[in-house]
């Protein structure tokens, strides 16, 4: 007759890949029944029901209860307290994007630039002007959407393994990585599971008829953002960049990497372009001028506008409510409606030029001098 503590012994042969600990030091093997004639069952609980290599652990586990005597072996698995069912037939892979008209990378070449902020106010702008917007958060290194959207809810997972999106203030459709993470954890997506719980959340999400569906990039050009500019089917991408050298050198990188997919950029959006003091009213600028102007002069991507540094755009993103939504007056509400406008007028240009790929840097994106 088995024994828990044989069986536990027995499954700690099984180790995930990604956490590099077996699967009962990592505390997922629960329930594990006995019955009188040797049958086993055990549920084992993964960190996401995307895992991929779900049905690997299962086939796997199964075969080890057997190969110690069990007369049959049945594993569960489960995840966010509900059996993921391992054999369901995966949505056909683009089928639940049939209805989503454009789909945008925001990115930025390096972090702190402000391309969260932008995205959600861009988005936003969007909505107000009467578009049906979705937003995918993306940004495996901190996702931020939900607190810039006020948004605290958990999406809806349906039974066929899709995930319902949460629709915002303003009637933005939105998701976020953040909603699949403990919040008082620092949750850790590793390669593999990053870009698997992406292609989840670009063909598993309800997404329903949208005009723009913006995707927020982690930041920087390494092979998590190329893996994910493949992954999705990008009509263009936009970068965002702040007037600084430094940052004007990653804009060229994230534009260079869209490039090189083949993804034509139809904009810059440069942030924190100047401060207006509150006190005096004068406009002062913090970094050098002209930087976006520049870039988009040399490389023949237009710039979309300028967003100044105040502080109703950084309490928004605090508060929950985009800039756009709370203070559309202020001079950044008006910045990111004119940049919604230009936005829009490009990627249409676009979609009449017929044209697939605007640019040609004759860049390799890896391979960019560091001068503006
Ligand atoms: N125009 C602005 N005026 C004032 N504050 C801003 C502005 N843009 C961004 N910020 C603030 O700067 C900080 C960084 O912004 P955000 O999180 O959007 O950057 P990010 O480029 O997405 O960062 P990362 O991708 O590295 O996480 C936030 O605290 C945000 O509120």
């Amino acid at each position: 007759m088995l024994t828990e503590e044989q069986i536990l012994q027995a499954l700690s042969v099984v180790r995930d890949p990604d956490l590099k600990k077996n699967i009962v030091e990592l505390g997922f093997v629960h329930n594990v029944k006995i019955s009188a004639d040797g049958d086993v069952t055990l549920d084992l609980q993964l960190t996401t029901p995307a895992c991929p290599i779900r049905d690997r652990f299962k086939t796997q586990c199964e075969q080890i209860l057997r190969d110690i005597g069990a007369k049959t072996a049945e594993v569960t698995l489960t995840a966010n307290g509900r059996v993921v069912n391992a054999n369901a037939a995966p949505a056909s892979d683009n089928a639940l994007l049939k209805d989503v008209k454009r789909i945008v990378g925001v990115a930025s070449g390096k972090g702190g630039v402000g391309k969260s902020t932008v995205t959600a106010n861009l988005a936003m702008a969007l909505s107000l002007a009467g578009a049906k917007v979705g937003v995918l958060d993306a940004d495996i290194y901190g996702p931020s959407m939900n607190i810039m959207f006020g948004v605290d809810t958990a999406p809806e997972i349906f039974d066929d393994r899709t995930i319902a999106p949460v629709v915002t203030k303003g009637g933005v459709s939105l998701i976020s990585m953040a909603m699949f993470a403990e919040s008082d954890k620092a949750t850790i997506w590793r390669g593999p599971m990053a870009s698997q719980m992406i292609q989840n959340f670009v063909h598993r999400v309800r997404w329903g008829e949208l005009d723009y569906l913006l995707i927020d990039f982690p930041p920087g050009t390494g092979d998590i953002q190329l893996t994910l500019t493949q992954q999705c089917p990008l009509t263009c991408a936009v970068v965002v960049t702040t007037p600084q050298e430094v940052a004007l050198a990653d804009c060229r990188k994230g534009l260079a990497m869209f490039d090189s997919v083949g993804v034509p950029s139809v904009g810059i959006i440069e942030n924190m372009s100047y401060f207006i003091c509150d006190g005096c009213g004068k406009r002062h600028n913090i970094f050098r001028t002209g930087g976006g102007e520049r870039i988009s002069k040399a490389l023949g991507v237009p710039l979309l506008g300028k967003v100044p540094l105040e502080p109703s755009v950084a309490d928004c993103g605090d508060l929950g409510a985009p800039a756009v939504l709370r203070y559309p007056n202020s001079e950044s509400g008006r910045a990111f409606i004119e940049i919604a406008e230009k936005t829009i007028h490009a990627i249409a240009q676009l979609e009449h030029s017929n044209s697939h790929v605007l640019h040609n840097f004759n860049l390799r994106w890896d391979e960019i001098p560091v001068e503006a």
